[in-house]
């Protein structure tokens, strides 16, 4: 099966008044110099498979300046068989995605349809930032495979939210309602079991061939370490709540639960971000990526859309060459490059024999 985006156009979206570009190969070069546009399409083309932008959680911030709304429309392909998607932020502010005319009345019911992943320069922050950074890597890899995880997971920060509020109103008030607290944990537990049994099924699987692609990109043999960390794995969660209630009612909000999960990293016995030079991160950076890429192909039939945000600066070119021959030969999906050294891709491209579509800036 085949899997990609033939041309995208943008009406007042950033610095794009309208504009449409064509992306008739699987690999696209998309270069000029700084602060031209170059990431503005590869957030618009994240725009048409997540929603949302990449970069910013207010859509506002996307509308051109002096607009007052923007439209991206995109066209997509998959075995041979078009569909048209398209995501508009009224004047209003309200936004509506369609596909192929048809509005969606939930987002969350799109994810997946269109599976992306992209990896941008400051991405960094998911090996070097708090736990946060890895959760969501987990969410955006499990979402992507099943709708049913993303709702799941709507739910739970709901009810946490609920659950946070109802301890902070109980410690204001002095009092209480120990069967009210009861009935929100009766709903949080099957949410956050949900969850929990899906991060850890799919960590088992993923992490151990996240370190072997770190291996094959790094070229050499490393102690890395990544395991999936979650207070579920010791006790139910059911239990959990319980014996935390009391300190939850101190601190006034949920201690415990699968919102403190994490991915821990480790190089030797050290916590990777704090001994691995910045090559080394952007290989585990990558790693995780392309480990996500392969893992939703292999799930999906066919390959989601590559996203590289400039990401060769500061990787030696032998590391360059040996990551776009991954990429664009090794994988068989679209990809979508920014660079601002046209020449450099170029170039690249042409040792490894691949045609390559640019989109000059
Ligand atoms: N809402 C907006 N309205 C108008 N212009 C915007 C808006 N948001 C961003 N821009 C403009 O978009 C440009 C930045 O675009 P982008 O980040 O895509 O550049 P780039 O080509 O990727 O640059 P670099 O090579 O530095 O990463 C800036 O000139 C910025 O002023």
């Amino acid at each position: 099966m085949s899997f990609q985006l033939n041309s995208i156009s943008l009406l007042q979206f950033k610095n794009y008044t309208n504009r449409s570009f064509l992306f008739p190969k699987k690999v696209v070069a998309i270069c000029g110099k700084n602060g031209v546009g170059k990431t503005n399409i590869l957030d618009a083309i994240y725009y048409l498979c997540f929603t949302k932008s990449y970069f910013s959680n207010t859509d506002m911030v996307n509308v051109q300046q002096g607009a007052r709304g923007f439209r991206i429309d995109g066209v997509f392909e998959q075995n041979g068989h078009t569909e048209s998607a398209a995501c508009i932020l009224r004047e209003t502010g309200k936004k509506e995605f369609s596909v192929n005319g048809e509005l969606y009345d939930k987002f969350s019911k799109h994810i997946g349809r269109y599976p992306c992943v992209i990896i941008a320069p400051d991405d960094a922050v998911l090996i070097t930032g708090s736990s946060e950074e890895r959760r969501g890597f987990m969410d955006a890899l499990l979402s992507q495979l099943d709708p049913e995880y993303l709702r799941q997971l709507i739910l739970y920060n709901k009810l946490l939210q609920q659950r946070n509020s109802f301890l902070k109103a109980a410690a204001e008030s002095g009092s209480l309602d120990e069967s009210l607290l009861a009935v929100l944990d009766e709903q949080l537990v099957p949410a956050g079991n949900f969850i929990f049994n899906k991060r850890r099924d799919a960590m088992v699987a993923f992490l151990p061939r996240v370190k072997r692609m770190y291996t094959e990109i790094a070229q050499r043999e490393e102690h890395l370490s990544l395991l999936y960390e979650s207070r579920l794995l010791e006790a139910g969660f059911d239990e959990l709540l319980k014996a935390a209630r009391q300190k939850d009612l101190v601190l006034q909000r949920t201690t415990l639960g699968i919102h403190r999960d994490d991915i821990t990293l480790q190089l030797g016995n050290q916590p990777f971000k704090n001994i691995a030079s910045q090559g080394q991160r952007k290989s585990l950076l990558f790693a995780l990526k392309l480990t996500e890429l392969e893992l939703l192909a292999a799930e999906k039939k066919f390959t989601p859309l590559l996203l590289l945000d400039d990401v060769f600066e500061k990787l030696d070119e032998d590391r360059i060459s040996s990551l776009l021959a991954q990429v664009c030969t090794g994988m068989d999906g679209q990809v979508f490059i920014t660079d601002t050294n046209k020449e450099r891709v170029l170039q690249h491209m042409q040792a490894i024999d691949v045609e390559v579509h640019l989109v000059e800036l």
